[in-house]
């Protein structure tokens, strides 16, 4: 399948300041993906590059298989900053302005208010929303063509509990319905409630890619292959104090209950008469480390 998004080896620097070094990731049709890492790890650098913002210093990246044209860049839609509108106009006649710039029709525009909530606010002027509804109205301007994708920088930043969690909402009835969602973030929770992938950025540097639920796991995973009887080891596996995560054959994920550590299960193996011939334990430090650069975990 083609990635939506290919990233190979991008870097920036701005005069003495490396904010992006050789950065590599692959964005999946359908994916929600989360860039996540603290203030300057070059979360934004990476979203203004791949939108034609910024220019990197070297290093390549495609969408949908090609480079950036007008023709790719009308199937993405991006809010990179807090959105600009006219203050005084409503909702409504807002989005006429962006469907005119777009060339969209001006049908498009009611779908649009509903699916972001503020159709029943449409002839409301702008200057009177909450920051939550504003980032709503961006949300539909940025929807308003059809894109395929969407491209997010902290859409939840400013926002009180109750629009952070009606955008967080919104931006998985967007995914519902297809679209492959691309979000900055700083926020260790939002990437774990919203996202599906997920890259970890440090200082310009990639920490970690993958699945939310792998990278971002809560416990210490174990991956063993067993010699032999398949089945036996199985069946001692229920019996032991893990919570099987994948069995493929003759090789399992799991992860250890508390007090059970990964030399325990090599002994209950060795003393039911089987052999691993594999055992390899994946650190749950990740989530400790990305919540010690930050040092936040919902700010
Ligand atoms: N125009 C610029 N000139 C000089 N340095 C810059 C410029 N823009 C960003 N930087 C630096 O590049 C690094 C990456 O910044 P970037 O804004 O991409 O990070 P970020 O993860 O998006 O952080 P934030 O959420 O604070 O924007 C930081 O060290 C930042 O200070």
């Amino acid at each position: 399948m083609i990635p939506i998004l290919q990233i190979d080896n991008l870097s920036k620097r701005y005069g003495s300041v490396q904010a992006l070094k050789q950065l590599s990731l692959s964005v999946e049709p359908g994916s929600v993906y989360g860039l996540l890492g603290p203030n300057g790890s070059g979360k934004t650098t990476t979203l203004g590059i791949v939108l034609d913002v910024l220019h990197a210093s070297s290093g390549s990246f495609q969408w949908f298989g090609e480079g950036l044209s007008p023709k790719t860049k009308r199937r993405i839609g991006a809010i990179l900053e807090t959105p600009n509108f006219y203050p005084y106009l409503s909702a409504y006649q807002n989005l006429q302005v962006v469907a005119d710039v777009k060339g969209v029709s001006h049908q498009a525009i009611a779908p649009v208010l509903e699916l972001v909530g503020l159709l029943n606010r449409k002839n409301s002027a702008f200057k009177g929303f909450s920051l939550g509804m504003k980032q709503r109205l961006a949300l539909a301007a940025a929807l308003i063509n059809n894109p395929e994708v969407l491209v997010l920088d902290e859409p939840t930043n400013g926002l009180d509990p109750q629009g952070i969690a009606e955008v967080r909402e919104l931006i998985l009835n967007i995914a519902g319905q297809g679209k492959t969602i691309i979000i900055a973030s700083h926020l260790l929770d939002e990437v774990e409630k919203v996202c599906t992938h997920v890259a970890v950025l440090q200082t310009g540097e990639l920490r970690a890619a993958g699945p939310v639920s792998s990278i971002l796991a809560k416990e210490d995973q174990v991956f063993i292959q067993v010699n032999g009887d398949e089945s036996r080891a199985q069946s001692l596996l229920l019996n032991l104090p893990i919570t099987l995560i994948k069995a493929e054959r003759d090789q399992f994920t799991l992860s250890l209950s508390p007090g059970f550590t990964s030399a325990d299960l090599n002994r209950a193996f060795f003393e039911n008469g089987l052999v691993l011939s594999q055992l390899t334990v994946k650190k749950k430090s990740l989530e400790a480390q990305f919540l010690q650069l930050t040092n936040t975990r919902n700010t």
